[in-house]
């Protein structure tokens, strides 16, 4: 187990290349299993999501090299094996295997999922769905059983706007008998992601990104070559990083259409952002003013933003107020931002930030990963040393951390938790 330790003050310049997108990996992994033939993923980051799902299909029988950013999966040997424990309680995208193994076996056994733990995260809309296309869903001792005869197309309405439901009825539905349609679904671009790879599969979808979605089912999904789409939540977390303590920070290999929403709250704050067709260019402004955020469904501000932005805020003059409507419950990172001298408080489901607060180093754990993720901007900001436990966190969604941010000019590194910080870490 390891520690981050950041010196802070150093300022940030030069370029980083954005890596392939988590929450499109994590889904596009699990969506090979519906094909007869192999897969190949391009553009994949290397992190331990990524590292677990690939150990997940191999339980199922599944072969999977893996080659730098390249993961070839070979389908044809897989089986419907339960999976009740272990490694599907590590993420919380193994709910994407319910999906997957339904739609190509019928019938699935996977335990609830793991993942950052944001308060109450149901999957009611997610079995909704696997229902209505015929599948009888029991929970028995903490692991969903799925089963269907056949799976029939339905008229699907989400009670609630989410990725990871309508992802995981796209993946169902795509070799159920007739049409699927999903109303209300989620717009987001790994949803978009997800349905190019299963259409070069051979799935038939349309309405991707828009809120109804159309999957008319086929009897077979061969193999195909996909490269995933850059992770806009790591690019906006440089963007947030640089306009905190960056001089001119090149932000490479981006969609800036996917992070209009943060473009526009850094210009807000003061911040200068250059946008170019595939990068993104942000010098730090003079001085930073407060503003409010309000988290909300793609395209508005991504709540997985939101911790990482409070940070940024405590170093801009007057109140700024951060609610976020998706978790209510996702501040788990503002005691530890207290700890480091930030003036923030949480009132039901917002932040309010007081600025501008000059912080200092502490010792601070990470409950999850984008809790991590603000602090380590705190950290960057801070004067002195600032130690992050709770890596394991940080390690689920951000490749080459240190590296990217040591090559911006920051002074990062690792280090090996002595005993009792391994017996703290165990009764966190
Ligand atoms: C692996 C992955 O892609 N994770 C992302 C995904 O998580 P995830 O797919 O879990 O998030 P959802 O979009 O499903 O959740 C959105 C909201 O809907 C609620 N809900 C969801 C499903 C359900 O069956 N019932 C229900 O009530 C959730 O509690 C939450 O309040 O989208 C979140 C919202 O953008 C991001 O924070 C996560 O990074
Ligand atoms: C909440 C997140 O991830 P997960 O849904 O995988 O826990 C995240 O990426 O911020």
């Amino acid at each position: 187990m390891h520690k981050l330790l950041i010196e802070g003050g150093h300022t940030l310049e030069g370029s980083v290349q954005i890596s392939g997108a988590k929450n499109s990996a994590v889904a596009l992994i699990p969506a090979a299993i519906l094909a007869d033939s192999p897969v190949v993923i391009d553009n994949l980051p290397a992190i331990s999501d990524v590292e677990l799902l690939a150990e997940l299909l191999r339980e199922i029988g599944g072969e999977v090299e893996m080659d730098q950013q390249m993961m070839k999966i070979h389908p044809e040997n897989m089986v419907a094996m339960p999976l009740p424990n272990g490694r599907v309680k590590k993420l919380r995208a193994s709910y994407y295997l319910m999906g997957a193994m339904l739609g190509k076996f019928k019938k699935a056994v996977i335990g609830l999922p793991g993942g950052c733990n944001l308060g109450p995260r149901p999957i009611d809309q997610h079995i909704k769905g696997f229902q209505a296309l015929g599948a009888r869903v029991t929970n028995e001792q903490g692991a969903i059983y799925l089963r269907a005869d056949e799976l029939y197309g339905a008229k699907i309405y989400l009670d609630v706007v989410s990725v990871g439901a309508t992802i995981n009825i796209m993946l169902a539905a795509v070799r159920a008998k007739g049409r699927t349609v999903i109303e209300n679904a989620a717009k987001e671009p790994e949803i978009i992601d997800v349905a190019t790879l299963l259409s070069s599969m051979g799935a038939r979808i349309k309405g991707a990104g828009t809120n109804v979605i159309r999957i008319d089912g086929v009897d077979q999904l061969h193999g195909c070559t996909h490269s995933i789409i850059p992770d806009r939540i790591e690019a906006g977390t440089y963007m947030i990083m640089a306009a905190a303590i960056g001089q001119k920070v090149r932000i490479e290999n981006i969609i800036p259409t996917h992070v209009e929403s943060v473009t526009a709250k850094l210009r807000e704050i003061g911040t200068d952002v250059e946008v170019d067709d595939d990068q993104i260019i942000i010098s730090r402004g003079v001085a930073k003013k407060g503003v409010d955020i309000k988290t909300l469904v793609y395209p508005g501000f991504p709540t997985d933003l939101q911790q990482p932005f409070t940070s940024l805020l405590t170093s801009a003059e007057g109140t700024s107020i951060v609610t976020d409507t998706i978790y209510d419950a996702r501040f788990k990172h503002v005691d530890e931002l207290r700890r480091m001298g930030a003036s923030v408080k949480v009132e039901g489901r917002s932040a309010i930030v007081n600025g501008k607060s000059s912080l200092q180093g502490a010792n601070v754990r990470a409950s999850d990963l984008r809790a991590g993720a603000a602090l380590i901007i705190a950290g960057l900001m801070a004067d002195g040393i600032t130690e992050v436990s709770g890596l394991e966190h940080v390690d689920r969604g951000y490749e080459h951390l240190e590296e990217k941010l040591s090559n911006l000019g920051a002074k990062i590194w690792r280090e090996e938790l002595n005993e009792e910080e391994i017996e703290q870490a165990k009764q966190a």
